[in-house]
């Protein structure tokens, strides 16, 4: 049954798209209709991440016992001691810098080239694993840090400091963990001090991909000589050029995450101030620890209920470390020893502005290793995307729903390892919180290696939920929701963050009405100026028409793209632009917007030569009239539709960016944001949803 259901779902993939979608598709759009597109986004998805993905012989961690590794101008370094470099690893600011949600944060601005909307910094300089603009360039504290890491780095710590001021982050206390599950304390024994940005990848491999600056290597001999760099780490059927690409764009990604907050304690380490130098930042993890132990692929039966299996069937036996197992006694932090962050220096800079009130950061003690998948009651499947296998579940001890994502370890087809896409995931969405941004609670494990997100459950996607309305949503509804999904965005991009998937599957809405955003595995962290990214992101129909024509430097602006479908979607109840691949989905934009001209900022790029149809009027009104007598299709008033087009600008330079969106008079006119809103019967949309997935399952195993 397993061999059929892979080919089931080789067989989906050749259809390009998810299984959700796919039964979306199926059951409401013809198959014609969609997925070439998203066939080439798979591919390159599962090949995104082929050859950064090598497995170490940890466990859940599979922490490499690399040295630090230190990003200098995109080449890597590693140093004896991290704490000599302490101006490199501050990010600074330029004036204009605000602080909000505990977060610098910068006012955007268009770049040179149209692409998109940037932080108004000037050259970024990436290093000790840090950005930071170049001096001349700017002139800001030196002391501002870009903050969100929600990983204490000090066990004896049971609070952390943030870079807002006056924010009390409580430790969320973890119940002692599974027996069986040793494997993030079991890499709490190594002593170099490695990046989580390379979580998944070998020493060795970690060297192949970066260059090493072997003069500031101390310690050389953990490391095998760097290979030929330029190579892909594995041999490469398709696309081998494109995938070196985005290695190097996934090495950087981990590198520039910032994760100053973090700190990995060891035995011997006294707690210390997190803004200490040496703390990581850039999305890596410090740890002590050169035990490593084994990992083995994944072969837990995502299908099966969270019963543990019999303690001889665990193999980790010989590969644990025995003091790894934690004490349940001192296990947990404890959410009332939570102290005040301060920002040290920033405070009496800080104490002038006005902050608005934030949700506390989460922390997790990454120290406390993860408890098990077993503490969960499996109690159906919801859904299954490329990534990940999401199911309810039920925790035992305190009755909690909560949705577990169980991450395929086999999305990057032939490689060992860590997805990338899944440490980018976990990593953005722990260091996160915001209404907006769906929640994670904690990282669990089975006893095959398996590692499952456990997030806040959410009642429905929005995709889900309009499938099954016979309605489209009320204007106020619209509006209610629009204005959620902007805080999020809004929200993602002064954190520097760009999701590159905003689609109506990735946003959960809960029978509260409370809208969040969910699946950051294709995310990353942008800055100035911008590197040459992947065009293979975003699901097809979402996709910015930069994007569309080659644009390999973007920014903010393709999530607003995605934002301006997402609300035309919500109004028509229907995708917007739903091509089965570029050229149609360009046709199709093309058609409704005009064929873009020379002043549309997306003259000068690769794509845009090709023959286009030519229709020289913007034709988005006739789908969306202030007015209409037959209720065929959605109305919308003049502000709204100007919200609308400026959502839908050609010009990335020019789309309107999410923070004047929430500003846009289209909020405040009349009808109102309906808050009241509550998706419809939701004992009937869960029930439906889980027909669904029963019926995905069905079809999964024919
Ligand atoms: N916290 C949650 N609560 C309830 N349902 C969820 C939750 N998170 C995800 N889902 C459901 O699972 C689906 C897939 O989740 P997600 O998008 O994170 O997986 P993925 O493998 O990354 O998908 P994709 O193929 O879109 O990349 C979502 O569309 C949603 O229906």
């Amino acid at each position: 049954m397993a061999t059929g259901r892979v080919d089931v779902l080789r067989r989906r993939d050749s259809y390009n798209y998810s299984k959700r979608e796919f039964e979306y598709y199926r059951n409401g759009v013809s198959r014609g209709d969609v997925g070439h597109g998203r066939s080439d986004e798979l591919k390159h998805r599962s090949g995104f991440h082929q050859s950064s993905n090598v497995r170490d012989s940890q466990g859940y961690g599979r922490l490499p016992s690399a040295p630090e590794p230190l990003v200098k101008n995109g080449k890597t370094r590693r140093s004896e001691d991290a704490a000599q470099l302490p101006a490199e690893k501050k990010i600074e600011f330029s004036d204009d810098v605000k602080h909000k949600n505990g977060l610098h944060r910068s006012s955007k601005m268009c770049d040179s080239r149209g692409s998109g909307r940037l932080p108004n910094a000037p050259e970024l300089v990436v290093k000790n694993c840090k950005t930071r603009r170049s001096e001349d360039a700017y002139q800001s504290p030196p002391e501002k840090k870009r903050k969100f890491s929600p990983i204490i780095w000090d066990k004896e710590e049971k609070e952390v400091r943030v870079s807002s001021k006056n924010r009390v982050v409580p430790v969320i206390p973890l119940p002692s963990p599974h027996p069986d599950v040793a494997r993030l304390p079991a890499i709490a024994k190594v002593e170099d001090v490695v990046s989580v940005g390379v979580l998944s990848k070998s020493p060795a491999r970690v060297v192949e991909s970066l260059e090493v600056e072997v003069s500031e290597i101390s310690d050389v001999s953990q490391f095998e000589a760097p290979a030929d760099l330029s190579a892909p780490l594995h041999p490469q059927k398709v696309g081998e050029d494109e995938q070196v690409q985005n290695n190097k764009e996934d090495t950087e990604f981990f590198y520039q995450r910032d994760i100053s907050l973090s700190k990995w304690p060891s035995d011997s380490d006294s707690p210390r101030d997190i803004s200490d130098d040496s703390s990581p930042e850039s999305g890596e993890i410090r740890i002590k620890s050169s035990r490593l132990s084994r990992a083995r692929t994944s072969g837990s039966d995502i299908e099966g209920s969270f019963e543990k299996p019999g303690s001889g069937d665990t193999h980790y036996g010989d590969e644990l470390c025995d003091d790894a197992h934690m004490d349940a006694d001192n296990y947990g932090g404890n959410a009332d020893d939570s102290q005040f962050y301060s920002d040290s220096e920033d405070d009496s800079d800080l104490s002038q502005i006005e902050e608005p009130e934030v949700p506390t950061q989460k922390c997790i003690n990454m120290l406390q290793g993860c408890r098990s998948v077993f503490e969960y009651e499996r109690l159906n499947h919801i859904s299954e995307g490329t990534y990940g296998v999401v199911f309810r579940a039920r925790d035992k001890k305190t009755g909690e729903i909560v949705a577990l994502k169980k991450m395929k370890m086999d999305v990057d087809k032939g490689c060992d390892g860590f997805p990338m896409s899944a440490l980018r995931e976990i990593n953005i969405l722990l260091s996160f919180n915001h209404p907006s941004v769906v929640g994670v609670k904690e990282v669990v494990m089975d006893d095959f290696d398996g590692v499952y997100m456990v997030m806040e459950h959410m009642d429905h996607d929005l995709k889900g939920l309009m499938e099954s309305m016979k309605q489209p949503f009320s204007i106020g509804e619209v509006k209610y929701l629009m204005k959620q999904l902007l805080e999020g965005v809004e929200y993602l991009h002064d954190n520097w963050i760009l999701h590159r998937d905003l689609k109506t599957s990735n946003i959960l809405l809960n029978n509260e009405g409370e809208l969040k955003i969910c699946d950051f595995g294709l995310s990353r962290q942008y800055g100035s100026p911008l590197k040459p990214y992947t065009s293979l992101v975003v699901t097809l129909w979402y996709r910015a028409p930069e994007i569309l024509l080659g644009a390999k430097q973007y920014s903010t602006a393709i999530d607003m793209w995605s934002v301006g479908c997402i609300m035309a979607e919500l109004l028509a109840k229907a995708p917007l632009f739903s091509g089965k691949d570029e050229i149609e989905q360009l046709d199709k934009i093309f058609k409704t917007l005009g064929t873009p001209d020379e002043k549309s900022g997306l003259s000068k790029l690769p794509g845009f030569k090709a023959n286009f149809v030519k229709q020289p009027y913007n034709l988005l009104r006739k789908k969306f009239p202030a007015a209409s007598f037959t209720g065929s299709c959605p109305v919308l008033s003049e502000s709204g539709f100007d919200l609308l087009k400026r959502l839908l600008c050609y010009n990335p330079a020019e789309r309107i960016t999410a923070k004047d969106a929430l500003n846009h008079t289209w909020f405040h006119e009349s009808p109102e944001p309906r808050r009241d809103f509550k998706p419809i019967t939701p004992d009937r949309h869960v029930h439906d949803r889980h027909l669904n997935s029963r019926r995905r399952e069905k079809i999964l195993q024919q």
